[in-house]
């Protein structure tokens, strides 16, 4: 029997996402080019593939870039822990196919980020911002890739730099929260699949806002939506905003 639709490679096959999004290609009627791990001929796998889709470690991400240009496959990145020099892999892998790049790909953290950057927007320095992120006890990055791009995201309504403006890690005396500063808070346990809180605190009241995804399906059904999407786009760099035709600009 022939088999039909896009073929999806994915690297991090044997993982929790990589198994999540192994029966989401299933659920959507698309192909399963094959899958790889540590170790595994990612050239290979590209050669096989439409679209790549990696959940696997910072430290694969530039083999897999390389594989992925040299094949000149699409490549949905959802491996976070990722720092300013991944970014510029990307950013250079970008220029010769298309990428897209995310800390999360559920519809309900796309459109949370569009509703902090607007909350953001309107409320003025004075509201001080703290992210506070759950996640199961054998995630091994801090903050969450979904906490950082609700940075960026909350970041950019304000028009400021995240980089510039973030507390993390806080310990010891720590001396006052900086004026116009985003916190960052990891709690660590359990089974969480990912829960994520904007706090806007302000004198006397408070703003919530906050997405609990309850299993790893929403992700991995937003990966191959992704993967879908981004099969036979201009080479350039991309992320779930314009997949699911939401606007957060800078995500
Ligand atoms: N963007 C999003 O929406 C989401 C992102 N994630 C992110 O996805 C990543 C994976 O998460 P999760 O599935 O829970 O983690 P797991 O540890 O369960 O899976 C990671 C997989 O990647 C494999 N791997 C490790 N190194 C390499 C390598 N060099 N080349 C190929 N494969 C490799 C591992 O194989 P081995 O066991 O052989 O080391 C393992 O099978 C994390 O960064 C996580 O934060 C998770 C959920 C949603
Ligand atoms: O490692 C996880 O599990 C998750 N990682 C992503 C992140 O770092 O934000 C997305 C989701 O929260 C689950």
């Amino acid at each position: 029997m022939t088999s039909s639709g896009t073929r999806i490679g994915i690297i991090g096959s044997a993982g929790r996402m990589g198994q999540a999004i192994a029966a989401a290609i299933a659920e959507a009627g698309e192909t399963l080019a094959g899958g790889i791990d540590k170790d595994g001929d990612v050239a290979a796998l590209a050669a096989q593939s439409d679209v790549l889709v990696d959940f696997s470690s910072p430290g694969a991400l530039e083999g897999n870039l390389d594989a992925a240009v040299a094949a000149g496959v699409p490549v949905v990145i959802g491996t976070t822990g990722l720092e300013e020099r991944h970014h510029f892999l990307i950013d250079h892998a970008a220029e010769s196919i298309p990428v897209l790049q995310t800390g999360n790909t559920s519809l309900g953290v796309t459109l949370l980020a569009h509703l902090v950057r607007e909350a953001s927007a309107r409320l003025g320095e004075d509201w001080d911002i703290e992210i506070v992120e759950t996640h199961h006890r054998m995630k091994v990055d801090a903050p969450s890739g979904t906490a950082l791009l609700l940075g960026e995201a909350a970041a950019g309504g304000r028009g400021i730099d995240l980089a510039a403006h973030s507390e993390r890690g806080r310990d010891g005396i720590t001396g006052r929260r900086g004026t116009g500063t985003i916190g960052f808070a990891a709690l660590r346990g359990g089974s969480v699949a990912g829960d994520h809180s904007v706090l806007f605190l302000g004198d006397g009241e408070r703003v919530a806002l906050s997405h609990l995804a309850e299993n790893r399906k929403i992700f991995a059904k937003g990966a191959v939506r992704a993967c879908q999407w981004l099969v036979g786009k201009p080479v350039g760099r991309y992320s779930m905003p314009e997949v699911l035709g939401l606007e957060v600009p800078g995500l």
